[in-house]
């Protein structure tokens, strides 16, 4: 309800990313993992398995090494990248927005929290609140995570506000138009004879629990995007991937989809395949020796691009005879990104 003294109705805005660590130390990369890693959607085992499990065991040999990569990614004036380019994000877009709207930034695990994001936007009196998981492809790991976030703190406030999600945006022209951007910039530099969009793994279990009446199989039933598929990870990540060889002008065979970051477990579950590290490992072979790399699961530089794909990937494609192995940047605040995000919001 509009207050006396602030009568003109607004739209609260929060946009959320997955997170990261307070800083590159081991402690605070500890509290981090064990967030992010005790969160039933990530990790769907039993609460009693996972707890001991992860806390107990895998955050505390996994944190020293994660910190030493956050170490190499931090910015020593701003920090992490997704933090950084989140709030640059979020101030393009309330600028564009204009004082109709009041835009909040939030993230999953750790800070700035969700909670103070919508704290935020309780506290400016907003008639209802769209929320903007800034994920493109729905995974109940990611977008649902925030999703069932969101609705945990409301759901606890004396009066429960209108709350409105955008789920993906997989095919958003502004989405797909602003990688086309940056990557004809990278293809105007230099001759490539391969694509390969990078896409963040999940266990193929994730997408078959959430398969519609059983439609998805992890086959040829994510070939098209469709009302059966419309929240398979799987399906969006080929779908994705089709727009952006469209508008790049690629063939089939001149590009490939492929999955990176799974977490090496013992119980060696599968994850989404092929895996993006065998591939590129076979380019060479194949008479691939340069290659532009997309991580199209990701609107800001973080961990899994600038570190995974555009170091470690470019390392291993070298080690097994590659010439020329290139990152196109992600979104961050792209100004035709930023609009695009203008569009969604002003669209729900
Ligand atoms: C694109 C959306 C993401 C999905 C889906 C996702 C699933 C998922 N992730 C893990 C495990 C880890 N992910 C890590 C980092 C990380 N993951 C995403 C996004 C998705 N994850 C982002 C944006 C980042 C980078 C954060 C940053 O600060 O830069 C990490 C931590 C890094 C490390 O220690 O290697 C882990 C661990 C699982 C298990 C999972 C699905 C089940
Ligand atoms: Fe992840
Ligand atoms: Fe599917």
């Amino acid at each position: 309800m509009p207050t006396p003294a602030n009568p003109k109705r607004r739209v609260g805005v929060l946009l959320v990313n997955l997170g990261t660590p307070d800083s590159p130390r081991t402690p605070d990369v500890r509290r981090y993992l064990n967030e992010f890693l005790t969160d039933g959607r990530v990790i769907d085992m039993p609460a009693a398995v996972r707890y001991p499990l992860f806390q107990g065991l895998v955050v505390p040999l996994r944190a020293p090494k994660s910190a030493k990569i956050y170490q190499q990614l931090w910015d020593t004036e701003r920090g992490s990248p997704l933090l950084y380019h989140g709030l640059d994000l979020q101030k393009l877009v309330q600028e564009q927005l204009g004082d109709e709207y009041v835009v909040a930034f939030g993230m999953r695990y750790q800070n700035p929290s969700i909670e103070k994001g919508l704290e935020e936007l309780r506290d400016a009196a907003v008639d209802r609140i769209i929320v903007l998981p800034l994920f493109p492809q729905y995974a109940a790991a990611s977008t649902g995570s925030v999703q069932e976030k969101v609705m945990d703190i409301v759901s606890k406030w004396w009066i429960v506000p209108s709350i409105s999600f955008i789920s993906n945006f997989t095919d958003d022209p502004s989405f797909i138009g602003t990688f086309v951007t940056l990557g004809k910039a990278e293809m105007a530099k230099h001759d490539y004879d391969h694509v390969l969009f990078s896409y963040h793994g999940i266990p193929e279990r994730h997408v078959l629990k959430g398969s519609f009446k059983g439609y998805c199989q992890l086959g040829k039933c994510c070939n098209t995007y469709n009302k059966n598929n419309r929240y398979c990870y799987r399906a969006q990540c080929f779908e994705t991937s089709r727009l952006l060889a469209k508008g790049l002008g690629l063939r089939d065979d001149q590009y490939t989809v492929a999955f990176q970051s799974r977490l090496q477990s013992r119980l060696r579950d599968p994850w989404l395949q092929p895996y993006s590290d065998e591939v590129l490992k076979e380019f060479p072979k194949k008479g691939i020796h340069n290659v532009l790399a997309f991580s199209p699961a990701f609107v800001a530089d973080c961990l899994e691009t600038t570190i995974e794909v555009g170091v470690e990937f470019k390392e291993l494609f070298e080690e097994s005879g590659g010439k020329h192995w290139q990152l196109v940047p992600s979104l961050n605040s792209h100004p035709q990104w930023v609009e695009g995000v203008v569009n969604m919001i002003r669209q729900n």
